[in-house]
């Protein structure tokens, strides 16, 4: 369970996100929605302790982590893992390496120092890749990849980190429509197949909706919406995002969810 208490983050006068109080059951899959700025991206940074919290604390499993530090704050790191909008992985290496750097946490220094994979390493790095059916993909230089490819890349090294949670931060905001949705359905196995809990920062609602068993709404900070899909009705969706509302609140036709999968899978063969 991860226990969000009265987190609050502020930038000189300005409260990026005001009092949030949330609790995240462990396999959840949570979107996090609201206009430009509403906070999303802060709120989801707290949790890895990118950005730290100017008051309140976060618990998983009943240990605050707030309060850590040093080699204790790294491992918290590599148990949530995070994929940004831009990818972020190196564009002049491999595809088959870029997945491996999820591993960093779980090898020796020394060999991850030199990058000395194992055997082992590898095949999880390469079933990841083939998992989400990029397998082919893996000699390639990343930045020769299409931005879907590339953000599947970037989830299969999530994945090999061997996370408990995912923070995915507005993951699908570069991409075309079909690519939204090969994206979103390989968060939705990696939730569904590992227990693995998401945190998604979405946009666009309609995704928001097919995709999430509960939101989580913000406003300037602020929780305003804290819910099932079903329960955010076209009012609340409009206070929600205010002028946004037209751009935000289902622009696309309406989807039908994840795309079911034959089989789940596992990720040490
Ligand atoms: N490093 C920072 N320094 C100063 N202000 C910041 C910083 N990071 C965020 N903010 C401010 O905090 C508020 C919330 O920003 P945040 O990026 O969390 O919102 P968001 O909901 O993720 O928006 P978007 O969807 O546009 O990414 C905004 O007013 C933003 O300008």
């Amino acid at each position: 369970m991860l226990i969000i208490e009265g987190l609050t983050r502020r930038y000189g006068d300005r409260i990026a996100v005001d009092d949030v109080c949330l609790e995240v059951p462990r396999g959840s899959f949570v979107g996090v929605i609201g206009r430009s700025g509403a906070g999303k991206s802060t709120l989801l940074r707290m949790v890895n302790r990118l950005a730290d919290p100017s008051a309140g604390r976060i618990l998983w499993e009943g240990r605050d982590v707030t309060a850590l530090q040093g080699r204790a704050l790294r491992d918290w790191r590599a148990r949530c893992a995070m994929v940004f909008q831009q990818f972020n992985l190196s564009g002049r290496l491999d595809v088959l390496t870029n997945v491996l750097v999820g591993r960093l946490n779980a090898v020796p220094a020394h060999r991850s120092l030199l990058r000395l994979w194992s055997a082992e390493d590898r095949a999880i790095a390469l079933s990841a890749l083939e998992r989400f059916d990029i397998g082919e993909l893996a000699a390639q230089r990343a930045e020769h990849l299409s931005g879907g490819q590339q953000q599947r890349v970037a989830i299969a090294r999530a994945l090999v980190q061997e996370p408990d949670i995912i923070l995915a931060d507005e993951p699908i905001a570069s991409l075309d429509p079909r690519n939204t949705r090969v994206v979103m359905d390989a968060l939705a196995r990696i939730n569904r197949e590992f227990g693995i809990t998401v945190l998604c920062n979405l946009h666009a609602l309609d995704i928001a909706r097919a995709y999430c068993d509960r939101l989580v709404g913000l406003s300037a900070g602020r929780l305003v919406f804290d819910g099932p899909p079903e329960a955010l009705d076209a009012a609340a969706a409009r206070e929600l995002y205010g002028l946004e509302a037209d751009e935000a609140v289902d622009h696309a036709p309406a989807l039908p969810g994840p795309t079911p999968q034959v089989a789940p899978f596992a990720l040490h063969a």
